[in-house]
């Protein structure tokens, strides 16, 4: 089942417009990455999806619904964690979560929301103490108090250090575990890539790549850099290389095979190719080439 289908979606800002005709689709029960530069459209598209703005043009289905149209059906099988929350700082953690709770259906415990979202022991702290990170997972605590079939994360953890960010993983990766469909931006791609099993890179308003994660990447060339030995010209080599940053870099669609033609090639001439690294295609990758065009 579609979750999500998103087809031409057109939308303006006061005449700018920031959303020029995207497609995709979200599959039920899985994470997607909408991806992009600043100001590619990713929040408006969030927007547009949860029912907090109108699209200019084009469809959108979310749960099969129209999201403005049945923007209270879909609100409330929808958790939606946007980039700015409006808390009160004075507030602690527990009654943010508490007066959340009352606008909230059938809402989860408080215990266990923040639980879920490892901010349990920040319980008792005022809002206005909370740093950065923290923040984003009491944001995420609210977002799944509804149980949310899908949940739109925007920047789900910004400002957040390695660890919390390793845990807002474990989270999100349960939950989708438990059948939630999840849709997230974020600016981090290494954590695109190991979340997501599908993406679209947006660019100005529209979407320059979009897939299946593990297949997009398999299908872009791999890469393999080493230290030119001295004495060697790169059009010496038994393969076309770009030197880079003073490493040889040679792109092919079969990384590996490479290597071993480069290998073997050097052994053949008593040569070593110091600092060997034989990767496939990173999401980083593909990334720098579809926003650099
Ligand atoms: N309310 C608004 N009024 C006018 N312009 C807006 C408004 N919201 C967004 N924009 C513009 O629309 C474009 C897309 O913004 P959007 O926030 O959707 O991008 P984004 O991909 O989420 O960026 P970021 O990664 O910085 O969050 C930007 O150029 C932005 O300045």
């Amino acid at each position: 089942m579609t979750a999500i289908d998103v087809s031409g979606l057109r939308k303006s800002h006061q005449g700018f417009e920031a959303v020029r005709g995207i497609s995709f689709e979200v599959a039920e029960g899985e994470i997607f990455a909408l991806l992009g530069r600043n100001g590619a459209g990713k929040t408006t598209t969030i927007e547009v999806l949860a029912g907090f703005q109108r699209a200019d043009g084009g469809t959108v289905r979310v749960l099969g619904l129209d999201p403005h149209a049945d923007r209270a059906a879909v609100r409330g099988r929808t958790g939606v964690m946007l980039q700015e929350a409006g808390f009160f700082p004075d507030l602690t953690v527990a009654r943010t979560v508490d007066t959340w709770r009352d606008f909230t259906a059938a809402p989860r415990p408080r215990d266990e929301a923040l639980e879920l979202a490892g901010l349990r022991a920040r319980s008792g702290t005022k809002v206005r103490q909370l740093s950065g990170g923290e923040k984003r997972r009491l944001d995420l605590a609210l977002a799944l108090l509804g149980r949310p079939e899908l949940l739109f994360l925007d920047e789900p953890t910004a400002g957040m250090d390695p660890e919390a960010r390793a845990a807002t993983w474990q989270v999100i990766r349960d939950l989708a575990g438990q059948g939630t469909t999840i849709l997230l931006t974020t600016h981090y791609l290494e954590e695109a890539q190991r979340l997501a099993a599908s993406m679209a890179i947006m660019d100005e308003g529209r979407v320059v790549a979009s897939g299946g994660m593990a297949e997009t990447l398999a299908a872009r060339a791999g890469r393999v850099a080493f230290r030119l030995p001295a004495h060697v010209e790169p059009g010496a080599l038994p393969l076309p290389v770009t030197v880079e940053r003073g490493l040889a870099v040679c792109r092919a669609e079969d990384p590996d095979l490479a290597a071993q033609t480069l290998l073997t090639w050097a052994a053949e001439r008593g040569l070593r190719l110091a600092g060997l690294e034989v990767r496939a295609a990173t999401l980083e990758d593909l990334f720098m080439e579809m926003s650099a065009r």
